[in-house]
């Protein structure tokens, strides 16, 4: 499954403390995507995560979780995302979450299921910016630092562009991308429509689409066109 992710180009995001009838969730899991990855930054639980990953699972395609809470982790999924927000102020979310999870879990962890993001948060605004106290001022430069410090010195399967809520820097995506030599690049943020989808898809291996899905459906499906 691991080797699956590689290849995914598109993926939506279903946020476990947000509201879906299932006539939405059944044209998100039918529409062409890669594979949902269920998470979110804020109000996530053991209890709205496994009522999620039960509705999925009546669909066919691959189902991350990745994980904000370690309360809220839930056997089941196909793999186990693992931020590492690379530019936060607080060390907690970058090494100290992670290690009081790894620390509870232990022999129970699936290893080969687990994936570990060098996050970099760049929309000052969003939920987890605030969260994490990320340090949202980079520059392009100050950006593609931080992505090598996860490709290069950390040897990181995934560099995450987190622009959570607005739509990204495309120049700096593009840039950061030309840098990764094994790392895959997954951007995020504002994608809200085939456009901007195709903008951000051109610049980076794997999009993810996430509030839109909850503001407008049409345009979030249409989203899945921009790699195809
Ligand atoms: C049997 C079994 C399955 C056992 C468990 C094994 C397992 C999976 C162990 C995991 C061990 C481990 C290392 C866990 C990590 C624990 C943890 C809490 C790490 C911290 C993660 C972190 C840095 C969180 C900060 C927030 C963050 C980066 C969240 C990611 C999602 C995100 C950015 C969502 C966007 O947020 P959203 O709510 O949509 O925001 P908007 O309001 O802007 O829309
Ligand atoms: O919700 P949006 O802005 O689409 O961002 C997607 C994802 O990167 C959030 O973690
Ligand atoms: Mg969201």
């Amino acid at each position: 499954m691991k080797e699956m992710l590689k290849s995914w180009r598109h993926v939506f995001k279903l946020d476990p403390d947000r509201e879906m009838d299932e006539q939405s969730l059944n044209a998100v899991c039918l529409s062409g995507t890669d594979a949902i990855m269920v998470g979110g930054s804020t109000g996530v639980t053991y209890e709205n995560t496994v009522d999620l990953l039960s509705r999925i699972r009546r669909y066919e395609l691959p189902c991350v979780q990745e994980v904000s809470d370690m309360e809220a982790i839930v056997p089941g999924f196909d793999l186990y995302m693992i931020p590492m927000v690379l530019n936060s102020s607080d060390p907690s979310w970058i090494v100290g979450h992670q290690q009081q999870a790894i620390d509870r879990y232990g022999y129970m962890i699936p290893w080969e299921l687990l994936v570990t993001e060098g996050y970099i948060v760049l929309n000052p605004d969003s939920a987890v910016a605030h969260l994490t106290g990320a340090n949202t001022l980079l520059d392009t430069s100050g950006t593609i630092a931080y992505a090598q410090v996860a490709d290069k010195l950390m040897s990181l399967p995934v560099v995450y562009l987190e622009y959570s809520g607005t739509f990204g820097d495309m120049e700096t995506v593009r840039a950061v991308h030309h840098k990764l030599t094994s790392a895959q690049l997954i951007y995020g943020g504002g994608i809200k429509d085939l456009h901007t989808a195709k903008e951000a898809a051109a610049v980076s291996d794997t999009i993810v689409v996430g509030n839109i899905i909850y503001e407008d459906l049409d345009q979030a499906l249409q989203t899945v066109l921009a790699v195809k």
